[in-house]
């Protein structure tokens, strides 16, 4: 992924032009901390031992280009996801260097993960904003905020419903992550007709139809089931 700030230009070379890796589930290096013991015995408590790893991500926050656009804006992972429960679902998101409020670290409000998930769609900002990057239309500007501040190395685990974003990185270093979103394998698919999640399942759709010529008409749940990965136990239901 690009960051819209430079998504439109002409050719940029370097790892300027990567914002994030995204999939790497077929890629036996990187998939390595998904299988990680330290990160999986943690990952258990939510999701019991049958673990999918569904969803995976390399960030690499770029330098602000000027306009705010490394901002990433608050909302709730499970807008993303057509499965649950909720509570059978965790990510873990691991620092590569030091992050602080300088290059862009989480922003996160506690006890949030308690509530319901909100409407989300994409913020009304000048300077643009990355596709896909939906946030939550209304939350209390006034509850309290956390900024995690981390060294390299360190692990947050975070519920999907937990409202969390990540500031503007205004260093000229790459603030670098690696996420995986685990669900126990228990879990099932639901449909998102008629929910606040329509937005995204038809974003996704025509993405998969343009980006990997899938008919039109491929499903939501597919897109998740076709990516998830076991990590540990059996696949029984996702
Ligand atoms: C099996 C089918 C799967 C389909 C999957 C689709 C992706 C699903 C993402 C799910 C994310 C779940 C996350 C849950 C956890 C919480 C979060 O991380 S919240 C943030 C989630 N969102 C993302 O992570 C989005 C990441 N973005 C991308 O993966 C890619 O940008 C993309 C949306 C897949 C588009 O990439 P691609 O199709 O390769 O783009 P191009 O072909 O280069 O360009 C097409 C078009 O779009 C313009 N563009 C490119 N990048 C951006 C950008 N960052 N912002 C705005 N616009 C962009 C580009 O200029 C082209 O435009 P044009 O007018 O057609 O020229
Ligand atoms: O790494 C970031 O800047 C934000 C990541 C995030 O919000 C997410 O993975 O849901």
């Amino acid at each position: 992924m690009r960051d819209v700030a430079i998504a439109k230009s002409e050719f940029v070379k370097d790892q300027k032009a990567v914002s994030k890796l995204q999939d790497f589930q077929e890629d036996p290096e990187l998939f390595r901390y998904c299988s990680l013991p330290q990160i999986l015995k943690y990952v258990e408590a939510f999701t019991g031992p049958n673990i999918m790893a569904m969803h995976t991500m390399l960030i690499n926050k770029p330098p602000d280009a000027g306009k705010k656009t490394s901002r990433h804006p608050m909302h709730q992972d499970l807008h993303y996801f057509p499965f649950r429960p909720a509570d059978r679902i965790v990510c873990s998101w691991t620092a590569m260097e030091k992050v602080d409020r300088r290059n862009g670290c989480l922003v996160v409000l506690p006890g949030t993960h308690k509530g319901t998930l909100k409407e989300h769609d994409y913020p009304d900002w000048e300077g643009g904003v990355n596709k896909m990057y939906h946030g939550i239309r209304d939350y209390d500007p006034q509850h309290p905020r956390v900024h995690l501040e981390m060294e390299k190395g360190d692990t947050v685990f975070f519920h999907p419903l937990l409202i969390h974003g990540s500031g503007m990185n205004s260093t000229q270093g790459f603030r670098k992550a690696i996420s995986c979103h685990y669900a126990s394998a228990d879990c099932y698919y639901i449909d998102v007709k008629g929910t606040t999640q329509e937005n995204i399942e038809k974003e996704v759709q025509e993405i998969a139809a343009r980006k990997y010529a899938m008919e039109d008409s491929i499903k939501f749940q597919d897109a998740w089931a076709l990516r998830g990965r076991l990590v540990h136990g059996e696949r029984t239901s996702l």
